[in-house]
């Protein structure tokens, strides 16, 4: 367990017991796309600091024993944890998710719009298809689920925290992605907007924006070792960044650390994008 800092600031040392204070204590989070890369990681640091998890995936027969072996983990840092396999960009999957979360955790507090696709392509010769199904997972399927989750948290009239996992890439082109940034400059441009209509409700909606993170995602675009040790040392930290690295980000924007926050943008990304000259 990692210690924290307390909220109240110190050591992260509850005083009188002396046990670690935990961010996300008995919490429900939902977190789509969690079965790998940053989402994964995700789900497992809002586990350790004392959450339940919903773990969103696509639902295909390959992705299961990934997800097990989440579950499992999960359960062994004493958390629970539950799994709905539906495509991202079905707009009834937020509402499977939610009720999931209602079911076995008792309601939602956290979502974590996480589930992404980035099928590299030149942009003349785009297929129709993948263009539309980059949007449909990236951004449509989003604003159902962020919509459901939203709807859940008023109903329970305590607040709540969303999170959209958008990228560096809704600031900077990407000649090969004509098709994936819109979708993150619209994510970013959702959570401002979610941001004014719920938070009358105490919704906190914020965009999470990693830069480039070593997953499946970008395996076969970062295989070539060029490409790779360009961005690393595009990187002023001096190395591509892991899924762990946006774990305490995520955990810091779903908690009451960041109570105030909101329609805010975190950069998360080793300095790349500062590094122009
Ligand atoms: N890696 C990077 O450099 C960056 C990533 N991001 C964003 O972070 C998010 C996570 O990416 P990352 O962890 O790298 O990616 P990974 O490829 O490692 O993981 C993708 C996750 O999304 C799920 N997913 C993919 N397609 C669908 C779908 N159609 N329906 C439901 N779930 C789906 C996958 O589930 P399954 O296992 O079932 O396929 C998996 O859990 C994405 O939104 C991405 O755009 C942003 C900036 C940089
Ligand atoms: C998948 C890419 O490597 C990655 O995705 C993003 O959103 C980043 O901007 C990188 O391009």
């Amino acid at each position: 367990m990692h210690p924290v800092l307390s909220p109240r600031g110190g050591t992260g040392l509850n005083r009188q017991f002396q046990e670690p204070v935990m961010l996300l204590n008995d919490k429900s989070v939902i977190i789509t796309g969690a079965s790998r890369g940053i989402g994964r990681a995700a789900a497992l640091e809002c586990a350790r600091q004392g959450a339940n998890v919903v773990i969103g995936y696509s639902g295909s027969a390959s992705s299961r024993p990934a997800v097990e072996e989440l579950i499992a983990e999960i359960e062994a840092l004493g958390r629970r944890a539950c799994a709905v396999g539906a495509p991202a960009g079905d707009p009834d999957t937020g509402d499977r998710l939610v009720e999931a979360a209602v079911e076995h955790f008792g309601g939602v507090d956290v979502f974590v719009n996480n589930a992404g696709i980035c099928p590299f392509h030149a942009f003349l010769d785009m297929p129709k298809e993948l263009y539309l199904e980059t949007v449909n997972t990236n951004l449509n399927g989003a604003f159902f689920a962020v919509q459901a989750a939203a709807n859940q948290m008023k109903r329970q009239g305590r607040g709540g925290a969303i999170i959209a996992v958008s990228s560096i890439s809704a600031l900077v082109g990407g000649g090969m992605q004509t098709h994936y940034t819109p979708t993150k400059a619209g994510l970013l441009s959702l959570m401002q907007s979610c941001a004014i209509a719920l938070g009358p409700y105490g919704i906190r909606c914020n965009a999470l924006l990693p830069g480039t993170i070593e997953t499946d995602i970008n395996k076969d675009d970062l295989a070539d070792v060029e490409k790779r040790e360009y961005m690393a040392s595009r990187t002023p930290l001096g190395r591509l960044g892991r899924p762990d690295d946006l774990a305490g980000p995520i955990v810091f924007l779903a908690s009451d650390m960041s109570q105030y926050v909101t329609g805010a943008s975190l950069l998360v990304d080793g300095g790349m994008f500062v590094n122009l000259q």
